[in-house]
């Protein structure tokens, strides 16, 4: 890839704005292709030989924030590793291949990111992949407690609704949680209500804000159209809006059904993933207003859980946001997402409790 390309993949990552938050300073933007001028960070993927991971670990290799870029899967990292170490960008990316390597992987790390695990199939909720990714979730959070307990987790595994739960037990039980450092990746519902809002309101789309609350499964998905930025250019009626929710909350399944048995999204979520790590390393460094939707510890409703906009800062996520004025239609959306919300919340509790 020519420098120039490279630049511009940078430059566009940096400059994206984020789920209601702001664009990058201007002085961020051109300081940060000096390699000695923003801080030392290491970024660990966990499951990076994957279809999220592959994609992701070069999209890190191609962020200049990053220093050192530590890639851990169980099975097929060399190959990964020595491919993405080849690129001219400022990450020394390194390769782990098994579990007594994890350790070194994880150690010095200031954001873990864990698409490890297993996809959907046509058919199957993301809560059929409980069973065997809360386990996978649950070593590998074990492990963060261990050797980088300061970490920011980066959390994609799906069912994110019970996996974020899973880690925050997991982090209590070894004495080391801190709310502000566990997040759970929900910006590809936000990349893709960006995305359809756009097409349908007639807007340019790298302007669109939309922020996307509640959790990451079907109807616990709720964008929040009302609030969405600029203004729609056409008019959009009640039905246009209904339809727009309803493509943002089955856009994983959209996906799924369109690979037929070959996974679920995988480049969407890489680019999902490597704006928020993003916006984590520059909250990290200091920079301010970082802006984005994730998964959290909350207190804004009733469930410890829950998805909104958060400030993200030098101690990770500074502030909860609240959740603003809503419409009627997503009052009732937010009422009727609880109960599903609440029970994954408690599924992912008990797990991490009896295991
Ligand atoms: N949060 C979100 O918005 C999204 C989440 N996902 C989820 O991300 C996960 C990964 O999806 P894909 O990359 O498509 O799956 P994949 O099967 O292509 O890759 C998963 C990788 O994890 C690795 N892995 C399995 N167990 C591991 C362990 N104990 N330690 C380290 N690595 C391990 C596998 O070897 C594999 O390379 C799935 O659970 C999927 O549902 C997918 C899309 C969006
Ligand atoms: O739908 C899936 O299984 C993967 C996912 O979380 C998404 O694409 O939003």
């Amino acid at each position: 890839m020519r420098p120039s390309m490279l630049r511009s993949i940078s430059s566009a990552l940096l400059r994206r704005r984020g789920g209601g938050g702001a664009a990058a300073a201007p002085g961020v933007l051109a300081r940060s292709f000096a390699s000695d001028a923003s801080p030392a960070r290491k970024v660990a993927i966990l499951g990076a030989a994957g279809g999220i991971g592959q994609p992701l670990a070069l999209l890190m290799k191609l962020n200049p924030l990053v220093s050192s870029l530590s890639l851990y899967d169980i099975a097929g990292t060399p190959g990964v590793a020595a491919d993405v170490s080849h690129i001219n960008s400022r990450a020394e990316v390194k390769g782990f291949a098994s579990e007594d390597q994890l350790g070194e992987a994880l150690e010095g790390s200031d954001v873990v990111v864990i698409p490890a695990g297993v996809p959907r199939k046509p058919g199957m909720t993301r809560d059929d992949l409980f069973n065997i990714n809360a386990g996978i979730v649950k070593s590998l959070c074990t492990a963060i407690a261990k050797y980088c307990p300061n970490a920011i987790v980066n959390m994609i595994s799906n069912p994110v609704n019970s996996t974020v739960p899973i880690a925050a037990e997991v982090f209590k039980k070894a004495g080391t949680y801190d709310e502000s450092k566990l997040c759970g990746v929900t910006t590809l519902d936000v990349v893709r209500a960006k995305t359809f809002y756009a097409g349908k309101a007639m807007v340019p789309v790298a302007d669109v804000n939309v922020p996307v609350v509640g959790g990451h499964a079907g109807i616990t998905i709720l964008p929040l159209f009302s609030q969405a930025t600029p203004a729609s250019n056409a008019s959009l009626s009640h039905e246009d809006i209904k339809a727009l929710t309803k493509r943002t909350q089955d856009g994983g399944t959209e996906v799924v059904e369109a690979k037929a048995g070959k996974g679920s999204a995988t480049l969407s979520m890489a680019y999902a993933g490597a704006v928020f790590a993003d916006a984590c390393l520059k909250g990290l460094n200091g920079v301010p207003d970082i802006v984005e939707c994730s998964y959290v510890q909350s207190t804004i409703t009733e469930l410890p859980f829950f998805a909104s906009k958060v400030r993200l800062g030098k101690n990770g996520v500074e502030e909860v946001l609240g959740l603003g004025p809503l419409s009627d239609y997503e009052k009732e959306g937010l009422e009727n997402l609880k109960p599903e919300l609440k029970s994954s919340i408690e599924k992912g509790i008990k797990f991490a409790k009896e295991n």
